[in-house]
């Protein structure tokens, strides 16, 4: 998937958030959107993921064959972020099920594998909503890396981990980046470090 963006705006009211953005993603490459906090990062993840209308500009998604339509670009993308929220009243069980009616695994991976990942497997039958912060963003993560789509789009991936699932965070970037377009917001540097592209949104203030 590359995602074209020509002269991209958003602002809220009267305020401009972000303006003027021209810039290719490309598929198999790995971008931070880097800035302090309110910058708009999580703005502009929301203009890219298809759930925000940009305020001005055109957005193209290019599978490499034909045009992807905005309206249909979730389809294609896996997400991890805050505002994304797990089904609290639902067993872990049921929310790995519920997710991949939705998204296909990737190849290799099943319920079991993702379980083991999550190495909650004694949690089978435990309600998200007795989920400590932690286990809840490694589970949001391991739904986002663990499906089959060519765009992976984290905000802030270690939000809530300690360091072990820092390192484990990582392998994940490992394991299941290659060949995806991934994109992550962040102020962190442990967690961009690999990206080889860097979009600062106070670039793009005027
Ligand atoms: N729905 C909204 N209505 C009005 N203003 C909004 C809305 N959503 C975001 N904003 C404003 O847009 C600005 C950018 O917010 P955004 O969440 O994109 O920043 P961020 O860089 O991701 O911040 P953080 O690092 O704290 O997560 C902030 O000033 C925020 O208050």
């Amino acid at each position: 998937m590359n995602i074209t963006l020509n002269k991209i705006g958003r602002r809220f009211n009267r305020e401009w958030i972000f303006k003027n953005i021209d810039y290719s993603f490309h598929q198999g490459e790995s971008y931070a959107i880097l800035g302090a906090n309110g910058s708009g990062k999580s703005t502009l993840l929301q203009v890219l993921n298809g759930s925000l209308t940009p305020s001005a500009g055109k957005i193209t998604y290019n599978d490499g064959t034909a045009e992807i339509e905005a309206e249909n670009i979730h389809r294609h993308l896996s997400l991890s972020a805050p505002y994304l929220e797990v089904i609290e009243d639902f067993s872990l069980n049921e929310m790995i099920n519920f997710h991949f009616k939705f998204k296909l695994y990737k190849a290799g991976m099943d319920k079991q594998a993702v379980t083991d990942l999550l190495n909650l497997q004694g949690s089978h039958n435990k309600q998200i909503k007795h989920f400590s912060s932690g286990m809840k963003q490694r589970l949001k993560l391991a739904l986002a890396f663990c499906s089959d789509t060519p765009l992976l789009m984290l905000d802030e991936p270690t939000s809530n981990l300690d360091t072990q699932g820092i390192d484990w965070y990582l392998s994940l970037i490992e394991q299941f980046s290659s060949g995806r377009l991934t994109i992550i917001c962040s102020n962190q540097q442990h967690e961009y470090g690999f990206c080889k592209k860097h979009i600062s949104i106070a670039d793009y203030k005027s």
